[in-house]
């Protein structure tokens, strides 16, 4: 292989050239040999290679190699995926990508400047070489689901197939998979982007998957940004470290792709103001100035829907109802609409889409409590997806609120007192309860717990479903009850009985729950760490 093709090879992969010259004549030597096959094919690099290598995969994770794999070395937040390369080999690995120069390898070993972003570049080369899809990208801290479920509801209304890739699930060719990350890895975006048929991509993607490189190499139609509110400092430094991660998505628009951008919040409006800067086409909602408007102040309730109108060019107004409830839900509605409208659906057929939107899993799920009281399972885990979920309730004239809800071990702890505020706010009676205990000790959780004040408007009951039947008991007609941070997820490291906060409710209407299972000990005593 000549230097000119290993140099467009790496080009066209936007690996340093610093990198592989470094390593030259070991490429040289090594390369040569190493046939990525399918890479040059796809690259129209007509190019025979003797004694070729031919790569049967690619994998990040050594424990996931197969005979003939390209295994490439990351180094992670928890593990150094160097360390595994010797594993990798021993499972077959015959090539290795990795970011340490490490000169002695029994197989071919190109050393990158970042091995995250070369892996989403090798995995699309490999995986997913032409691109036929449109692209939808969804950024922001809170609505990305929602707005994701909602965009893809009016979209398949209107004929159209999509693949979903979200916090609650992905779904590819109508079939569902588990999502561990609400942002698959790059490796795993572009296997099942091979496999998807659909002609729609909707994206959820997380300040974690921008910085990560997850969806680096794709090309998108459209990004929305939904909101930024403080979350996840514990992995960013600062509010403007954690939008700059986002605005890293809006680097990624196709030329001719568009920014739809939530201005209710000043993030974005610096946002829409610097893609303005930059000439990308930015489609600016809420604000009477802006292309699309939602009032938030003619938001109404009729019975148990939720009446919005939406202005278009300060002129023509839309009026729908729908019946997922709250002014969060009016405004995801809003951008899953203009959205919608961006890809050609026709504003009749997207406004009666959306009147027939259930809502997301897990996101302001509603039980009928017997004694005539509302309950709510709710996502919600910031101090704004608070305010929204409970001034719902007011609005709809909840006699008294109550809220069930903990905190994640090992997220973003600075968080959690302006949470309590606004609960302490809005609601009539807390109870602090544990969420997910994230690796952390059920130890450390509930004597973080302990240093809230409360003022005497609430109580502690670690263990979850305790805490959930203790605020059912309190019941009363007109009250409601808010259970949230879970949505529809299972409770993790309770082993013998993961079950979600849906379930646990269902079992109360139900009467299912004896009183055993409702001891304190149930939640954690199976977590080795207790
Ligand atoms: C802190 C963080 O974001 N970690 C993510 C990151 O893990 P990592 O790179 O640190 O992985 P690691 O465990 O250190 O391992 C490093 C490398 O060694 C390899 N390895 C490891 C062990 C072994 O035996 N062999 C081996 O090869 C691993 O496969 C990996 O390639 O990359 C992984 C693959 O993409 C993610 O699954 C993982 O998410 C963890 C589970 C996580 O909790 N992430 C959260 C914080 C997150 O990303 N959340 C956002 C949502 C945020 C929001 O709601 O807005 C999300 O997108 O889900
Ligand atoms: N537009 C919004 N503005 C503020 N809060 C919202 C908005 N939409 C939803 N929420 C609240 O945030 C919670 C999470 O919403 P959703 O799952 O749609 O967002 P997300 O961005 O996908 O969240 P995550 O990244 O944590 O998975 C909801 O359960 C609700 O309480
Ligand atoms: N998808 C989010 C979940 C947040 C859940 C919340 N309960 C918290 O951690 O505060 C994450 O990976 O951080």
């Amino acid at each position: 292989m000549d230097k000119l093709i290993l140099s467009q090879l790496f080009k066209k992969m936007s690996i340093s050239p610093r990198s592989y010259r470094f390593h030259f004549t070991y490429f040289m030597k090594e390369f040569i040999r190493m046939q990525l096959a399918h890479l040059l094919n796809s690259l129209g690099l007509n190019y025979t290679v003797p004694d070729l290598i031919e790569i049967t995969g690619i994998a990040n994770n050594s424990k996931e190699v197969k005979p003939g794999n390209l295994f490439v070395a990351i180094s992670g937040h928890e593990a150094d995926g160097h360390k595994y390369i010797d594993h990798a080999i021993s499972l077959g690995a015959v090539a290795i990508i990795g970011e340490r120069n490490l000169p002695d390898m029994t197989v071919p070993y190109i050393q990158v400047k970042n091995s995250r972003k070369t892996l989403a570049l090798v995995a699309k080369q490999y995986y997913y070489p032409k691109n036929t899809k449109t692209f939808i990208g969804i950024t922001g801290t809170n609505g990305k689901t929602t707005t994701a479920f909602m965009l893809r509801h009016i979209l398949e209304n209107n004929g159209m197939t999509c693949s979903l890739f979200s916090s609650v699930y992905n779904e590819v060719n109508g079939e569902k998979n588990a999502s561990k990350n609400t942002t698959s890895d790059s490796l795993e975006l572009y296997k099942q982007l091979a496999n998807s048929q659909d002609q729609i991509v909707i994206l959820e993607v997380t300040s974690h998957a921008l910085i990560q490189h997850r969806v680096e190499g794709i090309e998108f139609d459209c990004c929305i940004f939904t909101n930024l509110s403080q979350d996840h400092l514990d992995y960013h430094l600062n509010m403007e470290d954690y939008f700059e991660a986002k605005r890293l998505l809006f680097t990624m628009l196709k030329p001719a792709g568009k920014a739809i951008i939530n201005t209710n919040n000043d993030w974005g409006l610096t946002l829409a103001a610097d893609l303005e800067r930059r000439h990308i086409q930015t489609i600016k909602l809420f604000g009477e100035e802006q292309d699309f408007h939602l009032e938030l102040e003619q938001v109404t309730y009729i019975k148990d829907l939720m009446q919005i109108v939406i202005t278009a060019q300060q002129q023509q107004g839309y009026m729908m109802h729908l019946s997922v409830l709250g002014e969060h839900n009016a405004l995801n509605a809003t951008m899953a609409f203009v959205t919608a409208l961006q890809l050609s659906i026709p504003v009749n057929l997207a406004i009666s889409a959306l009147e027939s939107f259930r809502g997301a899993p897990g996101r302001f799920e509603r039980y009928k409590h017997p004694k005539g009281g509302e309950v709510v399972i709710d996502y919600a885990h910031t101090e704004d997806a608070f305010f929204y979920c409970l001034t719902t309730a007011k609005k709809l004239g909840a006699r008294r609120i109550f809220h069930v809800f903990g905190f994640r071990g090992n997220r973003d702890t600075t968080k959690r007192q302006s949470m309590i505020d606004v609960s302490l706010e809005l609601s009539d009676f807390i109870i602090l309860t544990l969420d997910d205990l994230n690796n952390e000790t059920s130890t450390t959780l509930k004597a973080q717990l302990e240093t809230y004040d409360l003022n005497n408007k609430g109580t502690i009951i670690t263990d979850r479903i305790s805490a959930i039947k203790k605020a059912w008991s309190m019941m009363e007609e007109g009250d409601w009850l808010f259970i949230t941070g879970k949505g529809q997820e299972p409770y993790q490291q309770t082993v013998t009985h993961p079950r979600s906060d849906g379930e646990v409710v269902e079992m109360l209407l139900k009467s299912q729950i004896s009183h055993s299972s409702l001891l304190e000990s149930q939640f954690l005593t199976q977590h080795p760490s207790n």
